[in-house]
């Protein structure tokens, strides 16, 4: 276990090196978002609010288990997709 940051900088460099990793698993998430705009006929498929929500579901409940606030989950989620399927969806409109 890695002992607690004894200063504010010692928090910083760690909330630091930890969105780096998170942008190389958004980079992962990207692309496979990228990928599933091959499959989809229409926007309407683009955007599947059924799929969206399921998503949510999903996580909110991993959140609950894993010790992350489940309010924070939802709000990162929602903000994410809606960022991840406007560009699926210009991805879409240039196919
Ligand atoms: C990647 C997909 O497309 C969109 C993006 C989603 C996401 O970022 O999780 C979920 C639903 C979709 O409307 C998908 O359908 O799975």
């Amino acid at each position: 276990m890695t002992a607690e940051p004894g200063s504010l900088d010692e928090v910083r460099a760690r909330i630091d090196g930890l969105d780096a990793e998170l942008v190389r698993l958004l980079a992962r998430r990207q692309r496979m978002v990228e990928v599933a705009a091959r499959f989809k006929v229409d926007e309407q498929a683009v955007r599947d609010p059924g799929r969206v929500e399921r998503v949510i579901e999903g996580v909110v409940r991993l959140a609950a288990e894993k010790g992350l606030s489940p309010a924070v989950a939802e709000a990162v989620w929602r903000a994410m997709i809606g960022a991840f399927v406007d560009l699926e969806l210009d991805e879409h409109r240039r196919a």
